[in-house]
């Protein structure tokens, strides 16, 4: 196993701690082979299963202080915060670390027992799964990017990484294999192996996205929605600002096919962009495609030693040294609205909380259909609406494997789509692919593997099963993806498996609080690259939104710069960094008639 040096062992979280805390935390609620806890009803009324028991604490995985019997000025017994943060996903938790350390005093309210949402993690028999997918931008220790590092770092926090020599294994109709090397020189020779006649348009198309990547990377990154800094970052820094407001809104796509003819080539692009934007490249922005496809390879992609969870417990950690607070089991209901102005939160068990400012780190679509109250939705959410719907679910399969049923030297992350080009975006049609004990074998017993298996899916094909057929359907499905998976890659798969949980967009939908299990959005049509979507702020003064419904999208390292941005926009505004009323209502006016003609 390669070490990347850079970074010292963590003091928080090794494998070893992670798994001497008992079993916190339950994504998907089914156990092997039958095997439950009991129900508690809940959103799956139709019996998916049960979260795990309400006596674990949220303390047995991060030393969070209790913040007992209701904080709120309602019931006279508590502060007034700086910030609330609605949602400890790794925007949220960005956002609130990131204004703790400008010396906010913040408070998260976490509707789940431990933090991190899509990015946490579970444990059962040995194994500790990432909820979500294993892949990590902005893990690197070089350039401005690598924001997951300088998140951690900004609470005091480092962790050990393990460089993935290969950021991706993509098994392609017509026997089309392809292996993203972290080495760029190295993937580009193989591109150009299979396809020698366009040697030239893939030296101009990737050479395109390194110029906007080297463009962000010579960027000090905070939010595009304060004029002092976005004018300061186009005096220092003029050609690379143009460059990235050229690019602003144009799409993978279209820049593909100025320079590439052959549609298998175009094709390959569309499996790039589909496997970070769940759409093709015609629809990914181009900033956000430039973003992934270059980082890869100059950062790499580092796994968190321990497992993806443990970047959620260190930021929720340090947010608690820096003297702020992170509640638990902190179901949000209502952001309270006072003359307009978001004031504070209402929990579903009638606490009430207040602060200068909220954070929802809820979907878009949860915020303003459910937490905020008012008649009518702002323009600014319709608009979003008006481009954006909801991104596709996925249904996943966490599987305990015995370790000889992969072959030597397996690559930790694969893409498959066996036949057809046509099934990228269907439902179902490829099979995503991570093994993250090729690169952290602490992660499973010894002899084992973790396989973590996802394909896109939606609520509407689990909607109305009764229990018994809700959970055969799992099965029939699993069954399915597990066969395709070992006529193409692992013979014997099957009989390999000793553990295994599936779970549907149902399930990220009630453990995450996910509108319809959505993984963000996806753009209606042809979007105009980025510029339609919405920054932090919202038509409600006071209340923010961060997460990957805000620019620029799905994503660990997206959410993480939506974090960055929403923090220095909520500082300057409460008077923790310089502001300009009048800039900013010139700005704010600016960007909001930009999204309407996007
Ligand atoms: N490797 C990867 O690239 C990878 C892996 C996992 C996840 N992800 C990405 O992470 C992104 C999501 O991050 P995010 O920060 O936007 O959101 P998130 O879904 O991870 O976190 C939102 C959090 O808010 C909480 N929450 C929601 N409503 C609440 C309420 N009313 N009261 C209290 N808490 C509430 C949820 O329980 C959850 O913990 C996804 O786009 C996904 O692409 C990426
Ligand atoms: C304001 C205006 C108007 C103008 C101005 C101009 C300028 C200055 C501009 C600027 C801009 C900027 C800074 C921008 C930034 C951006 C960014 C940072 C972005 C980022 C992005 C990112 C992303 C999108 C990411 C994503 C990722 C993902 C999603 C991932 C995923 C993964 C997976 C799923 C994996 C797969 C797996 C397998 C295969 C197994």
């Amino acid at each position: 196993m390669l070490k990347l040096g850079f970074l010292p062992p963590p003091p928080f979280s090794t494998s070893k701690t992670l798994k001497s805390h008992s079993n916190p935390s339950s994504f998907s609620p089914c156990l092997r082979s039958g095997r439950r806890v009991g129900r508690t009803g809940g959103e799956l009324g139709q019996g998916l299963g049960s979260r795990p028991p309400a006596s674990v604490s949220a303390g047995a995985a991060v030393e969070a202080p209790a913040v007992e019997g209701g904080g709120g000025r309602g019931k006279g017994t508590g502060e007034e915060y700086d910030a609330i943060v609605i949602g400890s996903g790794i925007g949220g938790l960005v956002a609130g670390t990131q204004l703790a350390a400008k010396g906010a005093r913040v408070l998260v309210l976490e509707k789940y027992l431990i933090p991190g949402g899509s990015s946490g993690y579970y444990e059962r028999d040995g194994f500790t799964f990432d909820v979500g997918s294993s892949v990590m931008f902005g893990f690197s220790d070089k350039g401005n990017l690598n924001l997951i590092t300088q998140a951690l770092e900004a609470v005091g926090r480092r962790m050990e990484v393990v460089p993935d020599p290969t950021t991706v294994h993509f098994h392609l109709p017509d026997d089309l294999s392809v292996l993203v090397h972290r080495e760029y020189s190295e993937f580009i020779a193989e591109l150009i192996s299979k396809f020698p006649h366009e040697k030239e348009g893939i030296n101009k198309f990737y050479g395109e996205c390194w110029k906007i990547f080297n463009a962000l990377n010579s960027l000090e990154l905070k939010s595009l929605e304060e004029p002092i800094y976005l004018f300061g970052q186009f005096l220092k820094k003029p050609l690379e600002c143009l460059t990235l407001a050229y690019y602003l809104p144009q799409n993978a796509g279209n820049i593909a096919r100025k320079f590439i003819k052959d549609p298998k080539l175009l094709n390959f692009i569309d499996a790039e962009c589909f496997i970070v934007s769940t759409v093709n490249a015609l629809q990914t922005p181009m900033i956000n495609a430039s973003m992934v496809l270059c980082d890869r390879h100059f950062g790499g992609i580092n796994y968190p030693v321990g497992g993806v969870g443990g970047i959620a417990k260190a930021l929720a950690n340090g947010l608690v040294d820096k003297g702020s607070l992170i509640l638990y089991k902190a179901n949000v209901t209502n952001v309270i609205l006072e003359q307009g102005k978001a004031v504070g939160v209402r929990l579903a068990d009638g606490r009430e909380f207040f602060s200068k400012t909220v954070i929802s780190n809820a979907t878009r679509w949860d915020t303003f259909g459910k937490l905020v109250k008012v008649d009518d939705l702002p323009e600014d959410e319709k608009n979003f609406q008006r481009i954006y719907v909801k991104a596709p679910s996925f249904l996943s399969i966490h599987m305990g494997v015995k370790a000889s049923v992969l072959p030597p030297d397996t690559d930790c992350h694969h893409f498959i789509l066996e036949d057809d080009w046509a099934k990228l975006e269907v439902p179902y049609g490829s099979i995503f692919l991570s093994i993250p004990t090729v690169l952290d074998s602490s992660l499973a017993p010894e002899g084992h593997h973790i396989l973590h298996i996802f394909t896109t899916s939606c609520i509407e094909d689990w909607k109305g099963l009764s229990v018994k057929d809700y959970e055969a359907k799992k099965e029939i499905v699993a069954d399915k993806i597990i066969k395709r998976l070992e006529s193409k890659l692992f013979p014997g798969l099957k009989s390999s498996i000793v553990f295994k949980e599936v779970g549907t967009p149902k399930t990220h939908r009630r453990f995450l609080a996910r509108n319809n299990g959505t993984y963000g959005p996806m753009p209606r049509n042809i979007p105009k690259g980025l510029l339609g979507m919405p920054f932090n702020t919202t038509a409600i003064d006071g209340l923010y939104c961060v997460g990957d419904s805000c620019f620029p999208g799905q994503g660990v390292i997206a959410v993480a710069f939506s974090g960055v941005m929403c923090a220095h926009r909520v500082a300057a505004d409460l008077g923790f960094e310089k502001r300009s009323p009048i800039l900013d209502t010139a700005l704010l006016g600016l960007l909001k008639w930009f999204r309407t003609i996007a």
